[in-house]
Formats: structure tokens, sequence, C-alpha cells
């Protein structure tokens, strides 16, 4: 298939359009650099700089079979002090990308969506089925296209998937022995600043409440690693069907406490990591799990490295080699 990976340039998007082309496929990757990177952009993938506003001049009479998209602003606290800005990127960027497939005949996408689409959960793990009350902006835009695609699927005949990733974590070492890591800045994912402090480019990590109601009083996350996070999305994207508009979660399924992954760094490590206890972040549910049984009985997808030491082993080795 040709396709589009809009955000090939970030985290997820640039594995994931390694991914595609070990596969066979020709990718073209749409991105504006905006807090990705230019030499992420996989080695045989095309790249146009640009925004997903400006879509339609790519997938115009290009031969496009589908589009993969991971192009968004995903930071909850700036999204929670600049809303405007994410309903403008996420649901204004996205709703021109799907305009402009709608023109150009493109069929599929496969859509970046995440578990702040739920909010506060009733119940651990979490399902597709549970009530959908994001806490911030950020995972109210991300609602939002998820609806727009369940409309443009009934309406349009648009085959399309959401992906709602928990914790992405790790990094993926492709067979040409290329690697991809996280590279955020300002970087707020906990596993990255802990190991910061590991290398040295920070004095500590502030850990942000230690009162929750959890065994350790500590937040609990489900962690999935990065390489079975992209093998969903090829999966994804060959169950496409025309008309019908899929959700399914994607976590491993096993919580882990902020200060169970703090103690797996260290582990890995062999750094102390100092910690300094700061106030709880505001809108941090105490427990996200995912229950991810309808991808594993749709798709037939299950994690292979579930284990939280590999995710971290994974990292701390594409940091420091
Ligand atoms: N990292 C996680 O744990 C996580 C969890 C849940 C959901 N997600 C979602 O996954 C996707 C990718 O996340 P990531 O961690 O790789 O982020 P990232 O910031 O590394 O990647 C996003 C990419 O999109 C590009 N981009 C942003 N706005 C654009 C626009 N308007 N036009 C073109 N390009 C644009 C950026 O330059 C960047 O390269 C996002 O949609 C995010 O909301 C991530
Ligand atoms: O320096 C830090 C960074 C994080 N944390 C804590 O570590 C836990 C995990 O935080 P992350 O920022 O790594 O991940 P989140 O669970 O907040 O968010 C991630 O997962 C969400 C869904 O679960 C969304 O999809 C979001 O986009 C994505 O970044 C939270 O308790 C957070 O307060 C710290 O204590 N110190």
């Amino acid at each position: 298939m040709k396709l589009l990976v809009t955000g090939g340039a970030g985290y997820i998007g640039s594995v994931v359009a390694a991914q595609f082309l070990e596969a066979g496929h020709e990718v073209v990757v749409l991105d504006d650099l905006s807090t990705g990177h230019a030499d992420a952009v996989p080695t045989g993938a095309g790249f146009v700089e640009g925004s997903i506003t400006d879509a339609g001049a790519v997938l115009r009479g290009a031969g496009f079979d589908g589009v993969v998209h991971f192009a968004a602003k995903s930071l909850v606290g700036e999204s929670v002090a600049n809303p405007g800005l994410y309903w403008e990127s996420n649901l204004g960027g996205t709703l021109a990308l799907l305009e402009a497939m709608r023109l150009a005949g493109v069929r599929r996408i496969v859509f970046s969506s995440t578990a702040a689409t739920y909010g506060e959960p009733e119940r651990t793990p979490m399902r597709e089925t549970d009530p959908t009350r994001p806490t911030s902006p950020y995972g109210a835009t991300k609602l939002a296209v998820d609806t727009t695609l369940t409309v443009y699927a009934r309406l349009h005949g648009l085959g399309a998937t959401s992906l709602r990733y928990f914790n992405v974590a790790g990094a993926y070492t492709a067979p040409d022995g290329r690697v991809y890591r996280e590279r955020h800045s300002p970087e707020t994912h906990l596993i990255p600043n802990v190991l910061a402090v590991a290398l040295g480019t920070r004095d500590s990590l502030s850990l942000f409440g230690d009162d929750y109601p959890t065994p350790d009083g500590t937040c609990i996350r489900d962690y999935i690693h990065i390489a079975d996070l992209a093998r969903a999305h090829l999966l994804a994207l060959d169950a496409c069907q025309e008309g019908r508009h899929a959700i399914y979660n994607l976590g491993s399924g096993t919580g882990f406490s902020n200060q169970e992954v703090i103690a797996a760094c260290r582990e890995v490590t062999g750094h102390p990591i100092p910690v300094t206890l700061a106030p709880r972040r505001p809108g941090d549910p105490a427990v996200l799990v995912a229950s991810a049984e309808r991808i594993q009985d749709e798709l037939g997808w299950k994690p292979d490295r579930p284990d939280l030491h590999t995710m971290v082993a994974d990292a701390w080795s594409a940091l420091t080699s």
C-alpha cells in the first residue's frame, strides 16, 4: 500500500513508518517538525515538511491507499493552559485531513487516540465500552476526533480505526540497526525523565504525589513497548473495513506504580536516582490500566514485551549507545 504517515518525524510515528517500510509498503511522511525531528524520518520514506491542514496538496491525485495519523499536540498541561491551540490543531487539523482524504478518495485511516479520552476510570481494567469523560482539553480533542471518525465511516464509507494508547515506552531497533527513541522537549513522561537523572542531565526526579489511593501511594500506569504498539498499526490498517469505525485500547494490561518504575530504572542503570517529592500533577488519575481484550480477540494482537524491565532497558540502551 501507499501510505501517508502524519507526524512520522515524532517518537511513535517514526517507528510505525519504519515498520510499514519493513513490511514492504510505500511511505510518505507529512510533518511540520513542531515537536518532531527531520532525522527521525526513516530512510526510504518520502518526506514532506508541512501541516496536516495542507494534506490536500499531498494526497490529491497521488494514489494513496491509507493514512496513519499521529500528528497532534499532546501535552495535557499545555492543553489546559491553551485549549484553543488544541482544538485548532487536533480537531481542526484532523477535519482538514479527513476532507482532503474524502476528496482524494483515500479510504482508510488509523488514528492515534488515547486513554485520556476516558478520564477518571470507573473500573479497572478499562474497556472500550466504558464512559468517556475526558478531564483535559487534550483528551477532549482526541475524543472529538474519534466521534468524527464514526460519522465519516457511517456517512462517507471511510474505514477507520482509533487506537487508544496507554503509556508508550521504550525504544525500537530496526532490522537495519537504526535506533528510534523518545526525544521530546520539554519531556513530560516519567521514564525518560527518570533516565535523564541517571544520565546526568537532571539532578533529581520530581515525583508528583505519593498520597494516591494505591498500595505505595503513587500513580499506577499501564506501559506498552513502542515495538508492540507499532505492530498493532499494521494489523489495524489491514483490518480497516469501509463504513466501519473500530476502537481498540492498546496497553499491556498490567499496572506499575511510579515507585516501581523508578525502582526498575535504578536496577537497569545502577544509578541511585534521587527523588524529590512534588505536589500532585493536576488531572492525573490514580490508576490507568487497559483491558486489551478487544484487540486481542479481533485482530490477534498481543504484547511480546510487556515486561517493564525490558522497556526501561531498551530506552536506556538507546540513550547511551
Ligand atoms: N507518547 C504517548 O505516550 C502517547 C499516548 C497516547 C497517545 N499519543 C498520541 O500519539 C501521537 C504521537 O505521539 P508522540 O509521543 O510520538 O508525539 P511526538 O510529538 O513525538 O510526535 C508528533 C509529531 O507530529 C508532528 N505534528 C504536530 N502537529 C502537526 C501538524 N499540525 N501538522 C503536521 N505535523 C504535526 C510533530 O512535529 C511530531 O513530529 C500523538 O497523536 C499523541 O497524542 C501518545
Ligand atoms: O517527571 C515526572 C513525570 C511523570 N510523573 C508521573 O508519572 C506518571 C506517568 O506520567 P506520564 O506523563 O509519563 O504519562 P501520563 O499517564 O500522564 O500520560 C500519557 O498517557 C496518557 C494516557 O494514559 C495520555 O495518552 C498522555 O498523552 C500520555 O502522555 C504520572 O503519575 C505522573 O504524575 C512524575 O511523577 N514525574
